[in-house]
């Protein structure tokens, strides 16, 4: 087997005559934590949800677990592991936060399993969404009716969904979008513990957030892989200053 999971080849997304995605190779290895950043527009999340299979690709390739997954649809994708977040994660009001991550893992197991194990048992199903609800620190609230989550305590739950799913590889589209500073503080925590265990593409524009986690980063720019490195040779690197610091773009800064 090869060092890397997911794999994309020169994939290109176009809408009429604007290049979103322009020619985007990507490797990322297995356990790691791989981050992309950009300003906005760069075309991001255009990336993800080729990833995912949300959006096919005009040209290029997506390789996943060694299998090229480029023309398979979002379901055929997430039965092998590669799960975008929000995904499967239509929470539901009524439900406790724990019976939400149980059908998330049936969910999951019911579609894996089909042809040689009829049912997963509710135990197996059980333990998976507290294992699931302990990753995402949600383990306290398990038993919280989810209408009574507070906005990031349901991104936690969203987490916990995709993560009693048992995914291979985890798709998240700024997870910490619209959470107050604690709340993002908690999921940079959660995702630190998530670290090594899952693989992750994680979009993010908190960069002090993405700069504690990220194994690697790559810059995406016009749709363009600028650089791919580690966070210290982000910094380092002249042309991503000149991104970050000059006015093209972008009050992020780079911590
Ligand atoms: N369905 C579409 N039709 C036409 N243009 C689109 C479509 N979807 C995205 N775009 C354009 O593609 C470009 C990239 O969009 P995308 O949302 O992928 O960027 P992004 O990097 O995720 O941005 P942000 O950081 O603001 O979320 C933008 O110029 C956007 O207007």
């Amino acid at each position: 087997m090869t060092d890397t999971l997911l794999r994309t080849e020169s994939l290109v997304k176009r809408y009429g005559g604007l290049l979103v995605t322009d020619h985007v190779s990507l490797d990322i290895r297995p356990g790691e934590l791989h981050a992309i950043i950009g300003p906005n527009g760069a075309g991001k999340t255009t990336l993800i949800n080729q990833l995912s299979g949300e959006l096919f690709s005009n040209e290029g390739k997506v390789v996943f677990a060694g299998k090229d997954v480029t023309a398979l649809p979002i379901h055929r994708r997430a039965r092998m592991g590669l799960l975008r977040s929000y995904q499967i994660t239509s929470i539901f009001e009524g439900f406790t936060v724990r019976e939400n991550a149980v059908l998330a893992a049936l969910g999951a197991k019911e579609h894996a399993f089909r042809f040689w194990r009829p049912m997963l048992g509710r135990d197996a199903a059980v333990a998976a969404a507290d294992e699931a609800l302990r990753a995402a620190g949600l383990a306290a609230r398990a038993d919280t009716p989810a209408a009574d989550l507070a906005y990031g305590q349901r991104r936690q739950l969203e987490l916990a969904m995709a993560l009693a799913a048992q995914p291979k590889f985890l798709l998240l589209d700024e997870p910490m979008a619209g959470m107050s500073v604690q709340e993002s503080g908690a999921v940079v925590e959660l995702l630190k513990g998530l670290k090594g265990r899952y693989s992750i593409l994680l979009i993010e524009h908190d960069m002090d957030a993405v700069f504690a986690l990220a194994d690697r980063i790559t810059v995406l720019v016009y749709g363009r892989v600028m650089f791919t490195g580690t966070p210290d040779e982000i910094r380092e690197n002249p042309e991503v200053k000149a991104i970050y610091l000059g006015e093209e773009s972008t009050q992020e800064c780079i911590p």
